[in-house]
């Protein structure tokens, strides 16, 4: 228990200004109407909370247009309402799923790391390690309802989560696929695969960018479940209950003790991290191509 409390203690110690300047920030989150039983629903404009607190469970749906791409605003909004539901003892457990149609998350938002400055960078690397970190952590039973497709980044914050529930549509692939953009997934994404698939899978899919349809992400392990898409909330909420009935103390401390050697990996090396991804970034050649990656998908559309 003190391991767990001591964990807490630490990733709230890590929250960053922005994010406290923002919780404090009148009208951007708010307290909503969540039912006379006293439980609040928090909303946010990018994060929709739906809490259904007899069950102990809420659905957070993540609905940033047109991608969900995690822009430092969304991520911020996504972090302050993982740690009100944390806080409120209501909750046990959370389904993460997308209100945007056929899209889970196309990973972090590229306008974040093109064209702007150092200090910038730093500021959203900052942001992109604490999801990782407060989701990778969370005390919750952490579940994803994956309903898109789940690049990268998106493929990440599924990594953080406790079950991964994929929708059985041969549009939607999920996986990291950085390389196929010239440029290397950290670390700490390597790490959270290579703990979810294994070495070898993980090599694999990180040097070949590889994007998993449905039934290779499952079969290689990215995700847990393939179901029918109209049975992805259905199936999240079942496996929920199943990991809800194992006792709150001894799974919360167990997934610590999985955990927290990965975690500590970053934590020891977070500032050198921040630095790298800043020096990689403001390399003429990768802006050049995160450049001309975002113009390719301007341009599809015609
Ligand atoms: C030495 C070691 C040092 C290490 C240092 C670290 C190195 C850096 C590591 C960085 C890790 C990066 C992780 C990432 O997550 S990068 C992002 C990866 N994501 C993708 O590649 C997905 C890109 N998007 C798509 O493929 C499609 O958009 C998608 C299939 C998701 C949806 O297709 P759809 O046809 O529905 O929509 P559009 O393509 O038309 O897109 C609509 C608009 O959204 C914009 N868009 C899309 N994706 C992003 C994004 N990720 N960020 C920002 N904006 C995005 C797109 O441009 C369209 O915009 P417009 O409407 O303005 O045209």
């Amino acid at each position: 228990m003190a391991l767990a409390v001591g964990m807490r203690v630490l990733t709230r110690a890590l929250l960053r200004p922005w994010a406290r300047g923002l919780r404090a920030a009148p009208g951007r989150t708010g307290p909503a109407a969540g039912g006379g039983d006293g439980v609040r629903c928090f909303r946010s404009p990018r994060v929709l909370v739906e809490p259904d607190p007899a069950a102990g469970v809420a659905v957070v749906k993540m609905r940033n247009p047109p991608v969900n791409s995690l822009s430092l605003e969304f991520l911020t909004e996504l972090l302050i309402s993982l740690e009100k539901l944390e806080n409120d003892k209501t909750f046990h457990g959370i389904i993460i799923t997308s209100d945007c149609p056929g899209i889970f998350s196309a990973g972090l938002d590229l306008t974040e790391m093109c064209g702007r400055d150092p200090e910038h960078y730093a500021e959203y690397w900052k942001a992109v390690q604490e999801m990782w970190l407060r989701f990778y952590l969370s005390n919750l039973v952490v579940i994803a309802a994956i309903n898109g497709i789940s690049p990268a980044g998106g493929c990440l914050l599924s990594l953080t989560c406790d079950y991964r529930v994929l929708a059985n549509n041969p549009k939607y692939a999920i996986g990291l696929n950085e390389t196929l953009l010239g440029i290397v997934a950290p670390f700490w994404f390597k790490d959270t695969l290579v703990n979810t698939i294994g070495h070898r899978s993980a090599e694999r899919a990180l040097q070949l960018g590889l994007l998993f349809p449905p039934a290779e992400a499952l079969r290689v392990g990215v995700v847990d479940q393939v179901v029918p898409e109209d049975q992805v909330q259905s199936t999240a909420r079942s496996v929920m209950a199943q990991w809800l009935d194992i006792p709150d103390h001894a799974r919360q401390l167990t997934k610590i003790l999985m955990r927290k050697p990965t975690a500590d990996r970053l934590l020891t090396e977070r500032d050198a991290d921040i630095e790298n991804f800043v020096r990689f970034i403001c390399k003429d050649s990768i802006q050049k191509s995160l450049h001309a990656y975002l113009e390719k998908l301007k341009q599809k559309k015609g």
